[in-house]
């Protein structure tokens, strides 16, 4: 999978460095004038979504000097490589294998050598026999009673992926089944949590790969003493608590009956992990029936990624078009725009799903890159988003490129809002590509009859210079399926930029050395004298902190 050229010294790069110089002086608009099959041309339907990127500041040149790129990096064989195995995920040494977990085909799947389906079918069936139990209330808590609240504790990929999928998939929850989160290692994510809850139809999930971070150790163990103070007897507790992890013994040690216990395995990587057992609580939400058919709709996706040629690729064309923008832009950051309100996770998801996979400076041979790699992310569902910080998008000094993601058909049909909502979302990307022009800015303003001096003042701020990149996602509707299919699209899409940039997209050291230092000042927290072995500033810090507790 390695790289023999640096992607800044192959052939494609440099093409499209000069291609750029031409590129840049062309606007969109020009561009949809020349050619009135634009849009045929750059917009692909795969089922019930409909990508459109014909808003893009690219020509078909562009775009096959990118392919070419794609090319020179080994991206055909580097995606054979992740779904056969292969060992990818060369600093932890493991196979990348979330596609494996919604391979619906069933097909082997060879990790040294041993076919890994059986072992994912064996989760699935005890996945789908626990939630049904929960859902029809044949699982009962230490007193009898159904449960009504979920409560699972886990954070980053332990978290992220079930809150957004379950906020996402709301419309297809039971009645009577709540589901809640608590991931930050501040006491008031549980205290404030469990407030309102009862012990007896509590049932808490512990979800941690491996079952050793800090932060949901000490939720799991804080949500045991609350279950205690009332249920008092420990053997209650396998009533009320499920692990999901890959980590047997530290489960165990912990009180939780092996029984209780949905494993995963070390070549699921954690912000990719939703598709395994840590979807209990979205499978106990919408069903297990939902969440099959949001592994199906992934699993379409990754046929599409592996089969397709790349032009018409879906994953591949999105990170395509990001390298364009981050790397011959200098596009800085890539918005991720939802018109959906139960989507308003979904940019929060991939910010760790992006940024934890390229936000990286090291290069696969060991030495930095010397470009820029994985974009900031970030993103709130329209029409809010309009109304804070579109401004910057639309009239800002800086390049945004942008998503906006849509249903045509709403799970709230309610009045006229879905046609409002959607006008919204078809007139900002027209917004953003067209802009206004300096001469239908001024001829507003005399149209609504203003003086030759508020005209000759106002007209600049009215100008709005367009040619702002964004792609369309129009989907039928926000259903599991359409929602498995769009995280595995943008799961390859991060997955192909980071072939293309040489990075390791799979591992995340970056994460461990706040880490380290915060289990160095942990111990010295727990006594007032004051501390004298950091810099200045974090002494300062640490000793402003012990006066005022
Ligand atoms: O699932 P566990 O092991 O608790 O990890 C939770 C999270 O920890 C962070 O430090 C990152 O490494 C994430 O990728 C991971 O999802």
């Amino acid at each position: 999978m390695l790289n023999t050229t640096p992607f800044d010294k192959t052939a494609a790069y440099k093409k499209l460095k000069t291609h750029q110089k031409s590129i840049a002086q062309k606007s969109m608009r020009a561009l949809f004038e020349e050619d009135p099959d634009r849009f045929k041309k750059f917009s692909i339907r795969f089922g019930d979504i409909f990508l459109d990127y014909s808003k893009n500041r690219i020509t078909t040149r562009t775009r096959s000097y990118l392919i070419q790129l794609a090319e020179e990096a080994g991206l055909a064989d580097a995606i054979e490589q992740m779904f056969s195995g292969e060992k990818i995920n060369a600093t932890e040494g493991r196979s990348v294998l979330h596609t494996a977990l919604r391979n619906r085909s069933n097909s082997p799947v060879l990790v040294d050598g041993k076919d890994v389906m059986p072992d994912i079918n064996d989760v699935l069936g005890k996945m789908k026999d626990f939630s049904g139990r929960i859902r029809s209330g044949a699982w009962k808590g230490y007193s009898g009673k159904e449960i009504t609240d979920i409560v699972n504790i886990g954070i980053g990929g332990s978290d992220l992926g079930p809150v957004m999928v379950t906020e996402a998939l709301k419309a297809y929850s039971k009645a009577g089944l709540n589901v809640h989160f608590v991931s930050n290692v501040d006491g008031t994510h549980i205290a404030e949590t469990v407030k309102s809850l009862n012990p007896e139809t509590t049932l808490f999930m512990i979800a941690s790969k491996t079952f050793t971070t800090q932060e949901t150790m000490a939720n799991a163990i804080s949500a045991r003493n609350w279950f205690l103070e009332k249920a008092v007897d420990s053997e209650h507790v396998k009533k009320h608590f499920v692990a999901i992890s890959t980590n047997k013994s530290e489960v165990e040690k912990f009180g939780i009956d092996p029984e209780n216990m949905f494993g995963f395995w070390d070549w699921v990587g954690g912000r990719y992990s939703l598709w395994s057992a840590i979807g209990l609580s979205i499978a106990c939400f919408i069903g297990y029936q939902n969440f099959e058919q949001l592994l199906a709709g992934a699993h379409d996706m990754d046929k599409h990624f592996r089969t397709t040629k790349l032009d018409r690729n879906i994953p591949v064309i999105l990170a395509l078009l990001g390298v364009w923008y981050n790397n011959f832009f200098d596009a800085q950051s890539h918005a991720i725009l939802p018109y959906d309100q139960y989507m308003h996770r979904f940019a929060a998801y991939f910010q760790q799903g992006d940024m934890e996979s390229n936000g990286k400076y090291v290069g696969r041979d060991g030495q930095p890159v010397g470009y820029q790699t994985g974009p900031v992310i970030w993103g709130e569902p329209g029409t809010n988003g309009q109304h804070a910080f579109y401004q910057l998008i639309h009239q800002g000094t800086k390049l945004v490129p942008c998503d906006f993601i849509a249903p045509a058909t709403s799970h709230n049909p309610l009045g006229d809002h879905h046609k409002m909502l959607l006008s919204n979302f078809f007139a900002q990307t027209e917004a953003l590509m067209n802009g206004k022009t300096y001469e239908e800015a001024k001829a507003e303003l005399e149209a609504a009859g203003k003086n030759k001096e508020e005209i000759d003042f106002l007209t600049p701020f009215k100008v709005f210079q367009g040619n702002k990149p964004t792609n369309s996602i129009l989907v039928k509707k926000i259903s599991p399926k359409v929602l498995g299919s769009l995280i595995a699209m943008y799961e390859h899409k991060i997955f192909v930029q980071g072939v293309i940039w040489n990075i390791f997209s799979f591992d995340q050291w970056g994460v461990e050395l706040g880490k380290q230092l915060a289990n160095n000042i942990y111990p010295e927290l727990q006594n007032d004298w004051p501390v004298a072995n950091h810099d200045s500033s974090t002494n300062g810090l640490i000793n402003q902190y012990k006066r005022w507790r």
